[in-house]
C-alpha cells in the first residue's frame, strides 16, 4: 500500500514538472461533451495546466468517457463572456491565436508556440465568433487539401497543440519545472487528494 502511494506521488510529481502554465486553449462555445473531453485529453498529453472556456449559451461544461479522466488533471476555467476571457489571458501575457478557415489566416506551423500562447477554438457549427476574432492576435489555420472544408474541433486542437509540444520539446521547456514553487506545491497537494 505504502509503495503504491509512493509510486503515485512520484508519477504525479513527474507530470507536474512538465506542466506548461503558458500554453492553453480557449474554447468558445464548444459544447459537445465528447469534443470538450477529447480536447482536455490532448491538453493533458501536451502539458496544459489550465484550459479556458466561454459558454454564451449557458450551462456548465460536461465531460464524458472520452476524457479518459483527464478533466481531473487539467483545470478548466469558465469565463462569463469572451471579453472577460481575453482580459484574463492578456493580464497573463498570452498571445491569443484564433483558429479560422479564412483566406488571410496564417499556417498554424508559422506560430512560435514557445511564447505564452493560447489557441482559440470555435463552436462546432459556427466557428470562432467575429468578436473573438477581432480581439485575437491573429488567425491561424490547418491547411485543408480535401473535399471537406474543416476538421472536427478536437482534431484541430490536437494538431495544433502537438505542434506546440514539438516546438517546446525542442526548446527544452519540458526539462525543468515551469511552475513557480508555491503554485507547484499547491497543485501537488490538490492532485494528491484526487
Ligand atoms: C467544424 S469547425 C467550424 C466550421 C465553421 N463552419 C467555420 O467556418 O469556422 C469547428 C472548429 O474547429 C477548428 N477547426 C476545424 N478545422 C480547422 C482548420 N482547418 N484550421 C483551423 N481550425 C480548424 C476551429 O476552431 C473551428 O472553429
Amino acid at each position: 500500500m505504502r509503495e503504491r502511494t509512493e509510486a503515485r506521488r512520484r508519477r504525479i510529481e513527474e507530470v507536474l514538472r512538465k506542466r506548461q502554465p503558458d500554453l492553453t486553449v480557449l474554447l468558445e462555445n464548444v459544447h459537445k461533451p465528447h469534443n470538450l473531453s477529447a480536447i482536455l485529453r490532448t491538453c493533458d498529453a501536451v502539458g496544459v495546466l489550465e484550459a479556458h472556456a466561454v459558454n454564451p449559451t449557458g450551462g456548465v461544461p460536461t465531460f464524458n468517457e472520452t476524457s479518459g479522466g483527464s478533466h481531473k488533471w487539467v483545470y478548466l476555467r469558465v469565463h462569463p463572456d469572451i471579453r472577460e476571457a481575453f482580459r484574463h489571458l492578456r493580464a497573463r501575457d498570452f498571445r491569443v491565436y484564433a483558429t479560422a478557415l479564412r483566406e488571410d489566416a496564417q499556417d498554424f506551423r508559422e506560430v512560435d508556440y514557445t511564447k505564452p500562447t493560447c489557441v482559440l477554438l470555435g463552436a462546432e457549427k459556427w466557428g470562432v465568433s467575429e468578436e473573438a476574432l477581432a480581439l485575437s492576435d491573429g488567425a491561424i489555420k490547418i491547411p485543408m487539401l480535401g473535399m471537406v472544408q474543416s476538421l472536427n474541433v478536437s482534431v484541430a486542437a490536437a494538431v495544433i497543440l502537438f505542434e506546440a509540444q514539438r516546438q517546446r520539446l525542442k526548446a527544452g521547456l519540458y526539462e525543468r519545472p515551469r511552475l513557480d514553487p508555491a503554485l507547484y506545491q499547491k497543485i501537488l497537494e490538490d492532485w494528491l487528494r484526487k
